[in-house]
């Protein structure tokens, strides 16, 4: 069976009860103040969550231990992490880089030791997804989250033109790369790089190196390890041009990375292209969402996968975009449906 969990804060919620008796016992969390928690919802204009303001090192032994005994207390278990340290410095290739990927060390090393097996990361320097929109109204006036790259392109530049090269980026990532997949291969983690969102080639002067397959290709080509691996966004990888093109599909590129290839899943889906696109409930968008279920389990993938956006639906204030919950009680229970219909029913697994 795939591993269903849902995308949460470790700060509780009422939220959480839900998530519960929908059937998701399963979290992936961010680290209380650390840079996706502080980022994501920025990153779109959203209010989002608040940090706790906690005495302690967001990525540290103590602070991993205090998330997970908070989630522990309302029956979850964290399988996976999508938050680090800052490491934008690491991105660019800039002095003090290594301070950060220090403080990715010391958090691999503690999810290690307490049991915490995949972390996702992202390589959007400087910003995180973006939307142009996270208000569009699609099927009965529930709000979805979209993207216009011309709207974009016209906000404040995040660097000069030509101020960063893909290439800088590339031997950035690779000696991240050398420095981080030994101590995961030691420790048992599975690092999972998340594509750029959107994956476009540039974002406002700033290189986007994770925006297509090649690219994910050349991330597992470049450092060999079963710890080296991807979080296989479909959202985003529906939008890479080796699928809009033709040259090949999400379902193949699930068989072709394999297991091997892909720790973790972000299972949702869009409308439109890279340059302008919206996204959508799971049942709407342009992705063949059984063949994908279909595909996963011919790779024989149990690992995490997570609803990731979902729209707004009525009466939900919309301060999270894509986060908000009624939306994720939809998703799950899509999820699930293909699940059993493709992996069977745990009534009848032998
Ligand atoms: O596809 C995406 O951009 C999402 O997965 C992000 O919202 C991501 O989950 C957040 O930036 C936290 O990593």
């Amino acid at each position: 069976m795939i591993g269903l969990s849902e995308f949460l804060p470790p700060r509780p919620e009422a939220s959480w009860k839900l998530i519960r008796q929908v059937g998701v016992d399963d979290v992936v969390g961010v680290l209380n103040g650390a840079e996706q928690d502080q980022r994501m919802f920025a990153s779109v204009g959203a209010g989002g969550w608040r940090a706790d303001d906690r005495d302690e090192v967001p990525w540290s032994e103590a602070a991993l231990k205090h998330n997970i005994e908070t989630y522990d207390d309302h029956g979850f278990t964290l399988v996976a992490l999508e938050d680090t340290a800052p490491i934008d410095k690491a991105r660019l290739g800039l002095d003090g880089r290594d301070e950060q990927i220090d403080h990715v060390i010391t958090q691999i090393r503690a999810m290690g030791r307490l049991g915490v097996p995949t972390l996702a990361y992202n390589w959007m320097a400087l910003s995180s997804w973006g939307r142009t929109d996270v208000a569009v109204a699609d099927r009965g006036g529930a709000y979805v989250t979209a993207y216009d790259r011309a709207v974009a392109q016209s906000r404040a530049p995040l660097v000069q033109p030509g101020e960063v090269t893909p290439e800088q980026m590339w031997a950035a990532l690779e000696y991240f790369l050398a420095a981080v997949v030994p101590v995961a291969e030691e420790a048992g983690v599975r690092l999972a790089m998340h594509p750029d969102d959107p994956p476009q080639q540039i974002d406002r002067n700033l290189p986007r190196i994770m925006s297509s397959a090649g690219a994910f290709r050349r991330l597992l080509s470049l450092h060999p390890s079963p710890n080296n691996g991807m979080t296989f966004c479909q959202g985003n990888f529906a939008l890479m041009p080796e699928v809009l093109d033709g040259a090949t599909s999400i379902p193949e590129l699930i068989r072709e990375f394999g297991t091997a290839g892909i720790p973790f899943v972000h299972f949702r889906d869009v409308k439109g292209t890279p340059d302008s696109f919206r996204e959508t409930f799971h049942d709407a968008g342009q992705t063949d969402m059984p063949a994908c279920m279909e595909a996963y389990h011919e790779i024989g993938f149990e690992g995490p996968m997570r609803p990731d956006h979902v729209p707004t639906l009525a009466g939900e204030p919309n301060t999270r975009p894509g986060y908000e919950t009624l939306g994720r009680l939809f998703a799950i229970g899509y999820i699930r449906g293909l699940e059993q219909s493709v992996y069977g029913h745990p009534a009848s697994r032998r």
